[in-house]
């Protein structure tokens, strides 16, 4: 489904010298449909950077990224654009990746709009928004009021509903529950993992937290200063970490903060 070889991304350090700062090194994997993958790393080791450009919002320096068996590494703007309707990500905050002065039914309907899937406001449209809700659990008079009016989680349900509505290829979640508590991350995670099973969507699933990560991924890949250093599946990568950096990772795990976590992914397997 989505694949990236051999991916570099450096940026000039400053303007007046010629030498580079390189942010991603020479990152290759890839990602089936139907299939999650966790890319776990401290802060600033360039995760991020690393979805910008599976996502193509950025161009990687050099190496080729791959979407459904298409070469997309220096595809015109204008085509990216049409194979995006596909690709989504969603991101920390959640507040933020909805307009505040948009009600919450037309956010979710936006993209369909966007890509005339449905004529605004029809029976159609309304019967799609209505589906989606119940997938993600928001209740109908959530749709008129404003994200503001909403919970963090709420609002995080609500911008899954929007990502799933053009039935996405691949979704990039980037910390998208790293805000909320324990508890409502749970339920959030949950409902992803549920919702890949009907989509079948590729997802690369960021964060910091072993917890999180362990509860949605079925490959685990652990990035240090912008290189990969062991990827695997997830239970073998967690139960027998090869780099001193993975098994530090894994230390700050085990605590009984995350065992609701841990049932999440027992619960959707
Ligand atoms: N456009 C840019 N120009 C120069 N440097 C950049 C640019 N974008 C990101 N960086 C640098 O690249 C490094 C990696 O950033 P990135 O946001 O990818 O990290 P991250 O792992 O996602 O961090 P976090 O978990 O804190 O979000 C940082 O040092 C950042 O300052």
């Amino acid at each position: 489904m989505i694949e990236l070889v051999d991916v570099s991304k450096s940026y000039r350090k400053n303007i007046f010298g010629g030498q580079r700062t390189e942010i991603v090194k020479d990152v290759s994997f890839r990602i089936q449909a139907g299939e999650t993958l966790g890319l776990i790393g401290a802060s600033g080791c360039g995760k991020t950077t690393l979805a910008k450009i599976a996502t193509r919002l950025i161009k990687p320096t050099t190496g080729q990224i791959k979407f459904d068996g298409a070469d997309i590494t220096t595809i015109k703007e204008a085509d990216m654009r049409k194979k995006r309707q596909h690709v989504q990500i969603m991101f920390q905050n959640p507040e933020s990746a909805l307009n505040p002065r948009i009600k919450i039914y037309d956010s979710i309907a936006e993209i369909m709009r966007i890509h005339k899937i449905h004529q605004k406001n029809s029976s159609e449209e309304r019967k799609k928004v209505k589906e989606l809700i119940e997938i993600v659990g928001l209740q109908e008079e959530h749709l008129l009021r404003y994200p503001g009016e909403l919970s963090g989680g709420q609002v995080q349900r609500a911008v899954l509903a929007r990502v799933l509505s053009i039935d996405p290829k691949f979704i990039v979640a980037d910390e998208p529950t790293s805000m909320l508590d324990v508890s409502v991350q749970a339920q959030i995670l949950k409902i992803l993992k549920t919702a890949q099973k009907e989509y079948h969507f590729a997802c690369l699933f960021i964060s910091h937290n072993i917890g999180v990560v362990k509860a949605v991924s079925d490959r685990i890949a652990v990035m240090n200063e912008g290189v990969i250093l062991e990827s695997g599946v997830t239970d073998e990568v967690i139960d027998s970490p090869k780099t001193e950096f993975t098994k530090a990772l894994m230390n700050n795990y085990y605590s009984d903060f995350y065992v609701e976590l841990d049932e999440v992914g027992k619960q959707v397997s």
